[in-house]
């Protein structure tokens, strides 16, 4: 056993208990499904026996005792009664396959419909850090791919391969009984399938493996293209993104042919070793029938076994590189569902808060990865009613103290208070309801203007979602479109920039904050459309707690107090008159923005 397949092994039990609340309330519907198979093995292995009774009782006469306890100890006087017998046989089945489709189908689409869900819902609450250490395209497919590949396998794949061995083995046995001495040339073959079936399956696992991790790649590949269209537009960059993705369109071209060639080799020679085994029984069985040992009924069903027998032993091998794959899926699956404990975290065992009207930072340091410092020594107090206004060159750290209010993040050190209590005392999920974050780029979901502004099952009247809209400088919906109705595609379109900016301060005014965060929210905009989210923002702001982070001084000016970060540190802290009387690096700052 390979290491990897020894960790796969191991992990397999935690995999099992992990899955094991989602699959426990359909766990009788599979034991049911499974009952079915071993009744759909027995209709299967008894048609072979029919045919040989039929023929040999009413067809040949060759049988000596054939009408005598023909079938399940039931008696046959003539060739209709015997016909009919048979079609009920297969009319039973027809049912039995037909009930143990629909109970194991029904059961793995509902394990996957809860599954997916959870996997959903789970995400939406997954702490922001896991999405910054995470690519988006990974994450989707793991809701898409992993999610379709754990279906596969119940539905397809953990059943069948169940049913297939047991399958053989009962073929095995009554090959046996048929005659002892043809099956013993068949038990000949066993060596020879095994060592084919084994070596295609290691070739075929490493092919799948490649093809799978190239399609995660090409998916990522797509949606950066997609999502970065105007970038490799503008910059020229188009021939060196073509360039990659044909490289990596050729790996799984290349890994694709791989798993085809194996399966052009695999397939015919399984059929081969089928055609040979049959030639090998007919010379055989025919000599057998010809010394009176075997009845021609007997061989004929002997070969149809036989053939029952090499049909299993083909899907079998590939079925088992399914549930490696399916069994990696769970595994990717139950790591993102293991993150829970994470969100738990930030409201267990902490104190419930009705409003926010304070909050210090108290010699705050912080990183990202421990090693890096971002923040140093941040100190600055905000109450009700005033606002702070942040600057400072790229990379300064402004947006990094925001993640610090919100608790996406932690400290490294120092405390955060909230009305004189350390953050991480209070119910994290009280202090982003009372948060309104207006980031520079404004995100807005498909769907109404209404649904942005406030989700359906927490609605606005039609009146207080008017206000709303007049308060946030959103005439331009009656005038342009649908008012509230409007609809939203994919990113917000067809609004523009200031205007989607607008929609998102509606909806910071209709949760009705105590602390209100801009992070550059007028960075891209115009001057006219600058002035029309001012006037908003202005008004939102009003007896709230403000954070304003601008690389424009004119738009922090008016705030109570403005701190000037440089590397991760305060250089400057005041309002605008006591900065501008210090000529400092604000006051330099200033005149570069005026010339
Ligand atoms: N998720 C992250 N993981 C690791 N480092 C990060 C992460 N986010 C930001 N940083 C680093 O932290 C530093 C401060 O980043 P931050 O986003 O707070 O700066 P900023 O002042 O808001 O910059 P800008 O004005 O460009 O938005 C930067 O050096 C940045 O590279």
């Amino acid at each position: 056993m390979t290491r990897e397949e020894k960790e796969i092994r191991l992990a397999d039990l935690v995999l099992a208990k992990a899955m094991w609340p989602y699959i426990r309330p359909y766990a009788w519907m599979l034991a049911v499904s499974t009952l079915l198979v071993f009744a759909g093995i027995f209709f299967e292995l008894s048609i072979p026996l029919l045919i040989q009774k039929g023929l040999d009782g009413f067809i040949l006469q060759s049988g000596q005792n054939s009408k005598d306890a023909l079938f399940l100890g039931l008696h046959m006087e003539d060739f209709r009664s015997f016909g009919l017998f048979f079609c009920l046989m297969i009319l039973a089945a027809f049912v039995i396959d037909f009930g143990q489709t629909l109970f194991l189908e029904y059961s793995g689409q509902k394990i996957i419909l809860n599954l997916r869900w959870e996997l959903f819902s789970h995400m939406t609450g997954l702490p922001v850090a896991y999405y910054d250490k995470n690519a988006s395209g990974r994450l989707v497919a793991r809701v898409a791919g992993d999610i379709e590949n754990m279906n596969e396998m119940f539905t397809s794949v953990l059943v069948f391969i169940f049913k297939d061995l047991v399958l053989m083995a009962a073929i095995f046995v009554m090959l046996a009984r048929l005659n002892a001495g043809l099956a013993f040339y068949l038990f000949g073959l066993v060596p020879v399938i095994l060592v084919s079936v084994t070596g295609f399956s290691r070739h075929v696992r490493s092919a799948f493996r490649t093809i799978r991790q190239k399609i995660g790649e090409i998916n990522h590949s797509f949606s950066e293209g997609i999502s970065g269209i105007r970038a490799i537009q503008t910059t020229g960059s188009a021939a060196t993104f073509i360039k990659r993705f044909r490289d990596l369109n050729a790996t799984h071209y290349d890994a694709a042919m791989r798993q085809i060639k194996t399966f052009a080799v695999f397939m015919p020679f399984i059929g081969l070793l089928g055609i040979v085994s049959t030639a090998i029984i007919l010379w055989a069985g025919g000599l057998k029938v010809t010394a009176h040992e075997m009845t021609i009924g007997e061989l004929v069903a002997f070969l149809t076994y036989m053939k029952l027998f090499f049909r299993p032993l083909r899907e079998l091998s590939e079925k088992f590189n399914l549930l490696q794959n399916a069994l990696a899926s769970a595994e990717r699956i139950t790591t993102v569902l293991e993150q829970k404990k994470d969100r738990q975290r930030l409201t267990r065992k902490r104190v419930r808060m009705d409003a926010i009207h304070h909050l210090a930072f108290d010699h705050v340091h912080f990183s990202y990865d421990t090693e890096t410092p971002v923040l140093k020594d941040i100190c600055f107090s905000l109450e009700k009613g005033s606002s702070i206004g942040i600057v400072g060159q790229t990379g300064s750290g402004k947006t990094s103290i925001i993640n610090l209010v919100t608790g996406f993040y932690r400290p490294d050190a120092g405390l955060i208070r909230i009305n004189g209590q350390p953050q991480e005392s209070i119910n994290t999920m009280d202090i982003r309801r009372k948060t309104a974050l207006v980031m520079q780029d404004p995100i807005l979901f498909s769907g109404t203007v209404k649904d942005n502004i406030c989700p359906p099952e927490n609605p606005l009247d039609g009146l207080a979602l008017k206000k709303v809209l007049e308060q946030a400088n959103c005439g331009f919906l009656y005038d342009k479109f649908d008012g509230p109705d409007t609809v939203l595609r994919e990113g917000g379109r067809p609004l523009s920039a200031g205007e989607k900016q607008l929609i998102c301060i509606a909806r910071a005014f209709a949760c009705n904050p105590d602390l209100i965060i801009f992070d550059e929210a007028t960075s891209y905009m115009d001057s006219g459309s600058e002035q029309a989210v001012h006037e908003a923002m202005n008004r939102l702001m009003k007896g709230r707690l403000s954070i304003i982070i601008a690389h424009r001084l004119s738009t922090i000016r008016h705030c109570d107090r403005i701190l000037l970060l440089r590397v991760g540190r305060i250089r400057e802290q005041g309002s605008h008159p006591e900065l501008v009387r210090a000529k400092g690096e604000y006051y330099h700052l200033l005149e570069k923005e005026t010339l």
